[in-house]
């Protein structure tokens, strides 16, 4: 699946963006499936509204995102949710767990978004002994702390079926030795899925082999 920005610019952030060079904001740029994307950007120049407009989050903005040549915005709810459950996965900067489930739960309705699961619930064992969260899958996730809810939101993401994963910020809460483990576990699921990320970030990486690098 192909996804395709024309001259994207939010209208809250006109003013800031005209006024300087972007490699993604009032341009035309077009990301391949299977593409490793880094989107690199200080604090407070549209990281999170670049992710919330790619899910169609919010629609205040000019210009055009295109999922295979289809505009967003003429997509029904009905579209949208086939979009999210299968072709679109995300991490959001704030996480947006169900603080009051356990973090198998929340990890749970994921997993059976799509009528015939991607995956068995024991890959919920897996991932989370591999992020070393699997103490903490009957606690409550409010409860969690954010790093520990960080990986839950990975875990989440990954067990339904994607064509993109949207990821905004998503290691900002681990130590070095927990991002390797997630990024590792990442790389496997895009790569079996033949998917492609965006992943924004404030600084330089190396968590992932990227292919593109964008300067927001
Ligand atoms: N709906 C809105 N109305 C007005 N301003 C907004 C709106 N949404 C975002 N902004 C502003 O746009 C700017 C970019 O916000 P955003 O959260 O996308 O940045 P970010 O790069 O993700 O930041 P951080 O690295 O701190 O998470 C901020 O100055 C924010 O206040």
């Amino acid at each position: 699946m192909q996804l395709a920005l024309q001259n994207l610019v939010p209208v809250p952030l006109r003013d800031k963006i005209l006024q300087r060079s972007s490699d993604i904001w009032n341009t035309d740029v077009l990301l391949q499936q299977g593409q490793r994307i880094k989107v690199k950007a200080p604090s407070g120049t549209g990281k999170t509204t670049l992710i919330h407009i790619l899910y169609r989050l919010r629609d205040d903005y000019k210009g055009a995102v295109l999922w295979d040549n289809k505009d967003e915005r003429a997509y029904d709810a009905t579209a949208m949710a086939v979009l999210r459950q299968q072709q679109v996965s995300v991490v959001f900067q704030d996480l947006r767990l169900f603080t009051n489930l356990t973090a198998r739960e929340n990890i749970e309705l994921n997993r059976v978004l799509t009528p015939t699961p991607l995956y068995d619930a024991s890959v919920i064992d897996a991932m989370a002994e591999r992020l070393g969260i699997t103490h903490i899958l009957q606690q409550r996730a409010g409860l969690c702390s954010y790093g520990e809810q960080q990986r839950i939101a990975i875990v989440r993401a990954l067990v339904q079926p994607f064509n993109w994963l949207l990821m905004d910020e998503p290691f900002s809460h681990l130590d070095a030795n927990n991002t390797r483990k997630a990024a590792a576990l990442i790389a496997e699921e895009c790569e079996k899925r033949k998917a492609g990320f965006v992943l924004t970030d404030l600084d330089e990486d190396a968590h992932f082999d990227y292919n593109v690098f964008y300067n927001l």
